[in-house]
């Protein structure tokens, strides 16, 4: 069995610039990963079939699983005549805007580049990544780094200030299709992309905090108020800053010392049941 991590992402900054022609949006926003991870495992198949098994009741087994898609457009794509079982443990909290599904997908492509020899490099690897979803190109590469267009272009970023992310996500999933499409354009307040990038590469810890925006926020929180009040809670116990990742509904803080996360993580069980205290991760895994 080949196996390969697949970690999740939060969104520091998350910026729509404008709708696109094609339905999409123009995004500009800054991702990093943090250190909660599905664990993909890959076994080469001799029948040519793709097989997924994940035990976790919300994630689909078939071709609607992202990790299947990975598998389907390599194997179209190359001609490969070998099949592969996908085993997908799950620890990513589904549907939270921590881009679960993207990161099995990217996961699921670097690790068949290896064990069906397909010698792809990670931007080739990307590019196909940009089929099967727009978060998928940045999970292939990983670390940290600035997407823009519909989030397929990756510009990588040198890892933030080290420092702890508290987690928290409210029992409901939320559609990211739903949260763009009520997106009222002119009315953004656009969140500062150059200082958060500057807050980066100086390793600026404060600079961070106080940078840290998502547009899609207004949306979600008014759709699911309980995830306003988890943002409140979650700075009540004293996160240094408190985001929405994604389209929600995970609300993330990030905290600079230990001995504080605790008691944010303690707090927060007492409302919700998914929490997670993490490490900000923020650098490029080695290649598979
Ligand atoms: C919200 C984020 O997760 C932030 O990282 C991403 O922007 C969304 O990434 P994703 O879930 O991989 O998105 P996709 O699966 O490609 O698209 C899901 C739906 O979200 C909307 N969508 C997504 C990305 C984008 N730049 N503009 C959009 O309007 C579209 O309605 C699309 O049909
Ligand atoms: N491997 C997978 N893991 C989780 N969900 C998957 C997977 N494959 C398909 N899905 C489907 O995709 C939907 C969205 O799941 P996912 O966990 O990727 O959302 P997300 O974290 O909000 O993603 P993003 O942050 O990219 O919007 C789920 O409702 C699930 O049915």
């Amino acid at each position: 069995m080949y196996y390969v991590k697949a970690p999740a992402k939060i969104n520091l900054t998350l910026d729509v610039l404008h709708k696109r022609p094609d339905g999409y949006h123009e995004v500009e926003m800054i991702m990093t990963t943090v250190d909660l991870a599905d664990r993909i495992g890959l076994e080469v198949r001799e029948d040519g079939a793709i097989h997924i098994l994940s035990v976790d009741r919300f994630v689909p087994n078939d071709h609607r699983n992202l990790a299947y898609q990975a598998a389907k457009i390599l194997k179209d794509i190359y001609r490969v005549k070998k099949g592969v079982s996908i085993t997908i443990e799950k620890n990513i909290p589904v549907a939270a805007g921590l881009a679960g599904g993207s990161s099995d997908a990217a996961a699921t492509l670097k690790g068949l580049n290896v064990i069906w020899e397909l010698g792809l490099s990670l931007d080739e690897l990307a590019e196909i990544g940009s089929k099967i979803g727009s978060d998928v190109p940045f999970c292939v590469y990983g670390g940290t780094a600035l997407a823009t267009g519909r989030g397929e272009k990756i510009q990588e970023l040198p890892s933030p200030a080290n420092c702890w992310i508290v987690l928290a996500k409210p029992t409901l999933g939320v559609s990211t299709a739903d949260i763009y499409g009520n997106l009222k354009i002119n009315e953004i307040e656009h969140p500062n992309t150059a200082l958060m990038i500057e807050s980066i590469q100086q390793k600026d810890f404060d600079l961070m905090c106080s940078s840290v925006g998502n547009v899609l926020e207004d949306v979600t929180l008014k759709l699911y108020p309980e995830v306003a009040g988890l943002k409140d809670q979650m700075k009540k116990f004293g996160a240094d800053a408190v985001l929405m990742s994604g389209s929600g509904p995970t609300v993330f803080g990030i905290v600079d010392h230990e001995t504080r996360v605790q008691r944010i993580y303690n707090g927060l069980r007492g409302f919700c049941d998914e929490v997670y205290a993490v490490r900000l991760m923020g650098d490029r895994e080695p290649l598979a």
